[in-house]
């Protein structure tokens, strides 16, 4: 069904008291102000922006000040209401005023471009419309839940659906990611934009390493759209593992993957930002908790990990040397976040190590390294794999779903305004769009679920006892077994390495620009190989040419290069060193990755 445009006439709240022609319609809200030499402007605030908006009506307390009270606008069935009707339903939240008007909020999320220093960021914009051209409340407010409703249909529509996905968000939290923030940025800066955008969310904050990975592996996710990191690419890691080891992980895997980054590389977030050309730095949390509520998505190469005894699931990198080196020993220094790559970075330049082994790489044919060259890679047949270790199929996997799954509830906000509320009626409540309303605050209430599991239930003993190391199922390549030698189209390497480090997303951390190329889902593995004999003065050169993506040669040289492959096979000759995925340092052994395209889908900004 068609939805039907809305205009009104409104009156801004300066002093001048122009007239202005507000139009809601598939392109956003345009305001039509009439200038006083009889000259309108127009502005946009585009639907892409809108993250959502509110009925609010002004209450006054007890105390005889006023405050505004905002409630979702219920149900478009009950418009032939009497205006008693619809008072009492605002009766629930103490509703005494005398004034009849009714309030529209609208919170977009605009770009801005700072002209001083060339930042281009979002801004919060609320738009204020006030309703007041009926006698009685009850007559404005369900003009201003048409309103509402029209918002969230013309969402709904940009989206391919009739209105706005009301499934929940699963969010896993890693109170212990980066500096130990993540917990405190997404009360303070998290919840509130999904408190705007009305989206339904679970909270889950992981108790201990792995369990993240198991949560996903056994929850029943049929009730939710998508599954948010609000931690670090480890936690990350942790939830592709779990949802790509689930017995039904060809339907799980549509599930929308996403992260708020929280951690001390951010590999992942700043490659999101980067790929689609949406602002990062200064605002992250920000543009990752947009990148939540989009409903955009696209389509993201997995590469799978086998080892002697496990198989991983690896969305960044794989590593051996140098870079893995530091991203491990770094560790230590945790507490300085981002700045102890640099330090230990700086340490390990002047004690250089190298290693003994083979490198073997099926290149990837007709590449070219310019990146808009690239074609998306066809997506692989898939394939179930079954481990032969079958220790967890014993267990029940349906331990989260007794003491732990959320009925998908009817969501029901409730959120006090009361900063931006004061600002508001400082500059009178009839405004339509007040610039001060970009620089407003404010506190929520959120009817969203907090969970955290209690220690000692089944679900956490279960948790902590598992075999995590265990691969159940999930999807599996068409390259020859860790155990068989690698096929005559192969390219074998063998000596002595500083580093090999592959790599298949823009960034390795925030301020690491690893693979300027990278795109989601292009099918490419890059294999970045640095050989012994190289100079300190040429890996310092490599190392600060990281962050702004200048570090490999143009030309591949005798001891630099970067080779674009779909498989590859590392076989060090010693016993000790480092080796990583995502970040996360496994066993150290032989290893062979190998790419799985679009096998996974992440959200994207708008
Ligand atoms: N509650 C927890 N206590 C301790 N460790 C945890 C907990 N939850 C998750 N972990 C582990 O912490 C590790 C690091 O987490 P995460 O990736 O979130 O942060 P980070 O390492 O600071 O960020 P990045 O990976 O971007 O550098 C992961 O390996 C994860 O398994």
């Amino acid at each position: 069904m068609e939805v039907e445009e809305l205009t009104d006439i409104f009156y801004t709240s300066d002093k001048k008291g122009q007239v202005c022609r507000v139009k809601l319609n598939g392109q956003g809200f345009t305001l039509q102000r009439e200038t006083t030499n009889n000259r309108s402007r127009e502005q946009l605030i585009g639907l892409e922006d809108i993250v959502g908006s509110r009925c609010i009506v002004v209450k006054k307390d007890r105390r005889g000040c006023s405050m505004l009270c905002s409630s979702a606008a219920q149900n478009d069935g009950n418009r032939s209401d009497s205006g008693d009707d619809t008072k009492k339903k605002y009766n629930a939240i103490t509703f005494q005023h005398n004034d009849a008007s009714a309030y529209l909020y609208v919170f977009a999320y605009i770009l801005n471009k700072k002209h001083l220093r060339n930042i281009i960021r979002r801004e919060r914009t609320v738009l204020k419309l006030r309703f007041r051209s009926f006698d009685t409340f009850g007559d404005n407010m369900r003009e201003a839940e048409r309103w509402y409703h029209t918002v969230r249909a013309f969402k709904g529509r940009s989206l391919g659906c009739n209105d706005i996905d009301e499934r929940r968000i699963l969010v896993l939290l890693n109170p212990k990611s980066g500096s130990g923030k993540a917990r405190e940025i997404f009360n303070r800066q998290v919840v509130p934009v999904l408190n705007e955008a009305e989206q339904p969310y679970d909270l889950h904050v992981t108790k201990h390493a792995n369990y993240a990975r198991e949560f996903v592996r056994v929850k029943v996710l049929d009730n939710y759209s998508g599954i948010v990191a609000v931690g670090g690419d480890g936690l990350f890691f942790e939830i592709l593992n779990g949802l790509l080891m689930r017995a039904d992980w060809l339907d799980a895997r549509n599930i929308l993957l996403g992260i708020v980054p929280c951690g001390s590389g951010n590999g992942l977030a700043r490659s999101i930002a980067h790929v689609c050309g949406e602002p990062y730095e200064p605002k992250p949390i920000l543009g990752a908790t947009l990148t939540m509520l989009s409903g955009k998505s696209m389509a993201m190469d997995v590469v799978r990990v086998q080892q002697q005894n496990q198989i991983l699931y690896s969305f960044l990198s794989v590593g051996w040397g140098l870079i893995s080196d530091i991203d491990i020993e770094s560790e230590r220094l945790r507490s300085l976040g981002y700045q102890r790559f640099t330090i230990w970075t700086l340490h390990r330049l002047i004690s250089l190590r190298t290693y003994r082994g083979k490198v073997s790489y099926l290149p990837k044919e007709n590449v070219y390294m310019e990146s808009d060259t690239i074609s998306l890679a066809e997506p692989l047949p898939l394939k179930h794999s079954r481990s032969c270790n079958t220790c967890l199929d014993t267990m029940n996997s349906g331990c989260f779903q007794s003491t732990d799954c959320i009925e998908a509830s009817k969501y029901y906000d409730v959120i006090s305004l009361q900063n931006s509320i004061s600002q508001s009626l400082k500059s009178r409540c009839d405004s339509w769009f007040s610039p001060a309303s970009c620089r407003s605050t404010y506190h929520s209430v959120s009817e969203s679920i907090y969970h955290s599991v209690d220690g000692g239930s089944d679900a956490e003993s279960h948790l902590q006892h598992s075999n995590l190391s265990v691969h159940l199922c999930g999807p599996t390549g068409s390259a020859p077994t860790l155990n068989e030698p690698v096929p005559a189209s192969w390219v074998v390497e063998e000596g002595e390495f500083v580093m090999v480090h592959a790599a298949y997303q823009t960034h390795l951390g925030s301020d690491c620009f690893f693979v300027p190329q990278a795109k989601f889902n292009d099918g490419i593995i890059y294999v970045v190989i640095i050989r012994s004999g190289i100079s300190r003065s040429q890996l310092l050169n490599f190392l600060m040419g990281m962050s702004s993506g200048t570090h490999v040669p143009v030309t591949n040289n005798e001891f630099v290069k970067m080779v674009p492959v779909t498989a590859l096979r590392i076989e060090p000759y010693d016993n000790e060193g480092i080796l990583t995925v995502d970040g996360e340092r496994i066993e150290f052994g032989p290893l062979q990755a190998e790419l799985l395209p679009s096998m996974v889908r992440v959200m994207a900004p708008k």
